[in-house]
């Protein structure tokens, strides 16, 4: 494997290796993803790979077409999706799918995550977005590559900025992070599948549970990311 990009093959090695340390995978679930946009492409999991089984030179290097670089393992089923999110969303260098729980059960619920207390504003102003099912058209295209536009469609028709909500839930599917860096999109992970817990348990104990005012979300927001807040980097 080339020494140029064994850097982004660590940065995704290390990144993957978290999330079943971070309890949000079980078995070959999930995977992730890191870019160097100056080169081009990204390092991602390969296939069907246990997270035991991982090396750094294990990871397969893609470009943003989807096209495999470099690497003799097959890249992950949803590489496509990371693709393009890359190719489109360009502030982003890492890219993480799990099949989290508590959030797979609210994608599969087709419903956003409301937002019930504070937790949930310390790192989003918003119900995280649940992204509608597919539909046939797109089932019957290029799943992996859709289920990319199927994110930024619901992105567009609800006027989120990928910058700000760094999370997604996919419908009928499962939970997509992402961020600057790979570690920050696992970071997100783990705080959705906590706020996916909760607000469950929330409705479980009050099934009409209140979401925060407005004016508490922002004063909240704002209070953990105002100026020189180290919150969230
Ligand atoms: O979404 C799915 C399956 O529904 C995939 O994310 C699997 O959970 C992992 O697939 P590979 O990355 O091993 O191909």
């Amino acid at each position: 494997m080339a020494q140029k990009y064994s850097h982004i093959q660590q940065e995704a090695y290390e990144a993957n290796m978290q999330l079943p340390k971070l309890n949000l995978v079980l078995f070959t679930f999930g995977n992730v993803s890191a870019a160097d946009r100056s080169l081009g492409v990204f390092a991602i999991k390969p296939s069907g790979v246990p997270y035991e089984d991982l090396t750094p030179e294990k990871m397969v290097i893609v470009d943003f077409d989807g096209n495999t670089v470099e690497g003799i393992l097959r890249p992950s089923s949803d590489t496509k999706t990371h693709a393009v999110l890359y190719k489109h969303w360009e502030k982003i260098n890492g890219i993480v799918h799990t099949h989290s729980t508590y959030a797979t059960a609210w994608a599969q619920s087709l419903r956003d995550i409301p937002i019930y207390g504070t937790t949930h504003a310390d790192h989003n102003t918003v119900d995280i977005p649940c992204a509608p099912p597919m539909s046939d058209e797109m089932i019957g295209g290029n799943y992996e590559y859709e289920t990319g536009f199927q994110i930024m469609n619901c992105f567009t028709d609800k006027g989120l900025s990928y910058e700000e909500v760094e999370m997604i839930l996919v419908g009928n599917h499962a939970p997509f992070t992402w961020g600057k860096t790979a570690a920050k999109a696992v970071y997100n992970s783990a705080v959705l599948e906590q706020i996916a817990q909760m607000a469950y348990i929330t409705e479980s104990i009050k099934a009409d549970a209140l979401r925060l005012k407005d004016a508490l979300i922002k004063k909240h927001y704002e209070r953990k990311h105002g100026a020189n807040s180290y919150y969230g980097q």
